[in-house]
C-alpha cells in the first residue's frame, strides 16, 4: 500500500516548548485514520505537521513519497467549524467553489469543470436546496456537511477532519458514517481527529493514540471508559472539558509510552 503521508522522528516546537517529540507515523492509501487522545496531547499539532503547516524542528516528512510535495489540491481538510463570525455572510454554494481554487490557475475563471464539481459535491452531502443561502444562517450540521462539500469539491485523494462528530447530533452523525463509507469505497483516504469512534467506528482501520506529544498506542481503537462506555451515551457532546490522561490510559490499557 503506497504511502500518504509518512513522518520519521517528527519533533515540532512552538512558541520555544516542545510539542511533538519524535513521531514515527505512516499513513496508507485508502486507510481511515482515527488520531486520539486527551486534549492537548497534540492531535491539532500532529495534522498540522502532517500538512506541512507547522515546520518539523527535527525528522523527517513526506506526503506522497515526496518530501517536497506540492500537490496540496489533492488533500482536503475539514476544520470543526465555519468560522461565519464578522465579514460578509458567504453563501453555501460560494463556500463549497472555494474548494476549487487550489485547482483553478491564475489565468483561467472557474470552468464548466469547476461548477460540475461545485455541483457534484453539494449533491452528495445533500446541500443543494441550501446554495442559495448564507451560510451563517445554517445549523452546525448543515455547516459541517457544507465544510466537507467544499473539500469534496478539490477532488481530493486524502480527507483530513478535526472533530468531526463534536457537537453533531446522532443523526448527522450517522449521515456523516454515510457519506464517509463512500468516499472509502472510492478508494480515499482519510484522516480523523476524533475523541470518540461513535458511528464511525466500523470505518476505522487503525486507531492512534497520542498523549503528551508522543504515541502511546497504534492499532485497534481503544475502548470507551467512563460515561461514555454507558449505554444509550449517544456521543453527541464536544467533549469540551479535558479527559484526564489516565482515562486514556485506561482506555489503553497501557501506562508507558512506545
Ligand atoms: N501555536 C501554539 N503555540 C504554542 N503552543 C501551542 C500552539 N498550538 C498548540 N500549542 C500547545 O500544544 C499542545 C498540543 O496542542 P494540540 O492543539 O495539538 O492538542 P490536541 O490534542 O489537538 O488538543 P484538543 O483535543 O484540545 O484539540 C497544547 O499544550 C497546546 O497548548
Amino acid at each position: 500500500m503506497d504511502a500518504v503521508f509518512e513522518l520519521h522522528d517528527g519533533h515540532v516546537r512552538l512558541d520555544g516548548r516542545e510539542i511533538l517529540h519524535g513521531i514515527d507515523l505512516r499513513i496508507g492509501a485508502g486507510e481511515v485514520v482515527a488520531l486520539m487522545g486527551p486534549n492537548g496531547s497534540g492531535k491539532s499539532t500532529l495534522v498540522r505537521a502532517l500538512l506541512g503547516l507547522v515546520p518539523l524542528s527535527s525528522g523527517r516528512r513526506s506526503v506522497f513519497g515526496s518530501a517536497r510535495f506540492r500537490d496540496w489540491a489533492r488533500i482536503g481538510y475539514v476544520p470543526q467549524r465555519l468560522d461565519v463570525g464578522g465579514g460578509v455572510p458567504a453563501t453555501v454554494r460560494e463556500i463549497v467553489a472555494s474548494g476549487r481554487i487550489a485547482r483553478q490557475s491564475r489565468f483561467r475563471p472557474t470552468s464548466r469543470a469547476d461548477r460540475a464539481a461545485t455541483g457534484r459535491a453539494m449533491a452528495a452531502l445533500g446541500v443543494e436546496h441550501l446554495a442559495r443561502q448564507s451560510v451563517s444562517h445554517l445549523s452546525g450540521g448543515q455547516q459541517q456537511r457544507v465544510l466537507i462539500a467544499r473539500a469534496l469539491a478539490g477532488e481530493p485523494d486524502v480527507l483530513i477532519m478535526d472533530e468531526p462528530l463534536a457537537g453533531v447530533d446522532a443523526e448527522n452523525q450517522r449521515a456523516l458514517a454515510d457519506t464517509l463509507s463512500a468516499l472509502v469505497a472510492d478508494g480515499r483516504t482519510i484522516v480523523l481527529v476524533l475523541h470518540e469512534l461513535g458511528p464511525l467506528e466500523p470505518l476505522i482501520t487503525h486507531s492512534v493514540v497520542l498523549e503528551d506529544g508522543v504515541i502511546v498506542h497504534r492499532g485497534a481503537p481503544p475502548e470507551p471508559t467512563g460515561e461514555c462506555a454507558l449505554p444509550g451515551h449517544d456521543h453527541v457532546h464536544p467533549h469540551a472539558e479535558p479527559e484526564p490522561a489516565s482515562l486514556w490510559r485506561a482506555r489503553v490499557g497501557k501506562t508507558g509510552r512506545h
